[in-house]
C-alpha cells in the first residue's frame, strides 16, 4: 500500500486534501483523524506537521508527502521534488523596520528572528555571511519591535502582516515557495507513478479550460493559430455546407482574450466548458 504524507493543519492542509479529492483519493471526514485508508486505490494517508513531513518522507518511513518548498529546504533532508502542486504560493523574505537596513548585504552581524533556520543558515553560508540566528516559532515580525532581533526572516503572502508591523521587505526573496509533492531520490513504488499522473490530471483540469466554436473553413487555420490546442485542434465537419467545428484545450487565463478574438474573427456558438479531469 502507498503511504502519504498530507498536511494535518496549515494553510496547505485543506487544498492539499482537495486536490487529493479531486485526483480520486478518499480524505478525512473528520480534522481530528490523523490516518485515512483509501482500500479502492491501495493508498493510506497520514496527516502530520508540514514540517515533519520531509523527516517521514526522507527516512523512507513514507513514500510521499506533500509539504512547502520552503519547508523541505527548511529541514535540510535530501528528500526530491517529484511535482510543484500550484497552490500555498509564498516567498521567503527578509524584512525589517523602514530606513534601518536598506540592503540584503548589510544583514552579516545582524540578529535574524526566524522560523525557518535551516533556510536562513543556507543563505549565509552560500554568500559566506555570519549573523546571529533567533529561532522562533511563529508571529516573527514582532520579534524587532520586543528587541530580540535586528530583522526577520519569514513568509510573505499579500504583506499584510509585515505592514501591521511597520516592516518592509529587503532585497530578493530567499526563495520563492509552493505547495510540492515529495519523494525519496531513487524510490521507485509501483503506485506512486499513478498518483503523480492522476495529479498531473488534476493540474492540467484546474489550468486549462475546453473550448469550442462554429468558423467558416476558409478562416481554420486563423482560427486554430488562436487556440491550438496541446497536440492539436479537433476539427469536425458541419451541416452547413462551408463551416466547420473546431474543438481545443485554452489555458484558462487567456480564455476571455481569446473568445473576444475568434468572435471578431467571425467565429460562432463559442462555448467554454471546465474540463473535470484528464490524462494527456
Ligand atoms: N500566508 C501564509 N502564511 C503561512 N504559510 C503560508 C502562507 N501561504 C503559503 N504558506 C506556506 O505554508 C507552509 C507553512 O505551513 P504551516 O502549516 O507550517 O504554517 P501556517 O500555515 O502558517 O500554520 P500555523 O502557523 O498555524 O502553524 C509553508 O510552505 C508556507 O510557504
Ligand atoms: O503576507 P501575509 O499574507 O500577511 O502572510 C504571511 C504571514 O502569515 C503567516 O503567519 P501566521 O498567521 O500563520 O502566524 P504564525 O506567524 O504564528 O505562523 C506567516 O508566518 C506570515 O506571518
Ligand atoms: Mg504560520
Amino acid at each position: 500500500m502507498l503511504r502519504i504524507a498530507v498536511p494535518n493543519k496549515g494553510t496547505l492542509s485543506q487544498p492539499a486534501s482537495q486536490m487529493l479529492r479531486d485526483a480520486g483519493y478518499r480524505q478525512r471526514t473528520d480534522l481530528k483523524d490523523l490516518i485515512c485508508r483509501d482500500e479502492a486505490n491501495n493508498v493510506e494517508f497520514f496527516y502530520l506537521r508540514p514540517r515533519d513531513i520531509a523527516t517521514y518522507v526522507g527516512s523512507g518511513d513514507l513514500d510521499l508527502g506533500i509539504t512547502g518548498r520552503d519547508l523541505l529546504v527548511d529541514s535540510g533532508v535530501p528528500a526530491a521534488e517529484v511535482l510543484d502542486l500550484s497552490f500555498g504560493g509564498a516567498t521567503f523574505r527578509w524584512a525589517a523596520p523602514a530606513g534601518s537596513i536598506t540592503s540584503a548585504d548589510e544583514i552579516g552581524g545582524k540578529r535574524i528572528a526566524t522560523a525557518y533556520p535551516g533556510v536562513v543558515e543556507r543563505y549565509l553560508a552560500e554568500h559566506e555571511l555570519k549573523a546571529d540566528v533567533v529561532r522562533l516559532d511563529g508571529a516573527v515580525e514582532n520579534a524587532v519591535r520586543l528587541g530580540v532581533a535586528d530583522l526577520i526572516a519569514d513568509v510573505v503572502e499579500t504583506g499584510a502582516t509585515l505592514r501591521q508591523a511597520g516592516l518592509v521587505t529587503l532585497g530578493e526573496p530567499l526563495l520563492r515557495s509552493s505547495a510540492i509533492l515529495i519523494g525519496r531520490a531513487g524510490s521507485d513504488h509501483a503506485g506512486a507513478a499513478q498518483l503523480v499522473r492522476r495529479l498531473q490530471g488534476v493540474l492540467v483540469a484546474r489550468s486549462y479550460v475546453m473550448l469550442a466554436y462554429d468558423v467558416r473553413a476558409d478562416l481554420l487555420d486563423q482560427a486554430t493559430g488562436l487556440t491550438p490546442g496541446i497536440e492539436s485542434p479537433t476539427v469536425s465537419p458541419l451541416h452547413r455546407e462551408g463551416w466547420v467545428a473546431v474543438q481545443a484545450m485554452v489555458p484558462r487565463k487567456d480564455v476571455h482574450r481569446v473568445m473576444d478574438e475568434l468572435y471578431e474573427l467571425g467565429a460562432r456558438a463559442i462555448l467554454v466548458t471546465d474540463i473535470a479531469n484528464c490524462r494527456l
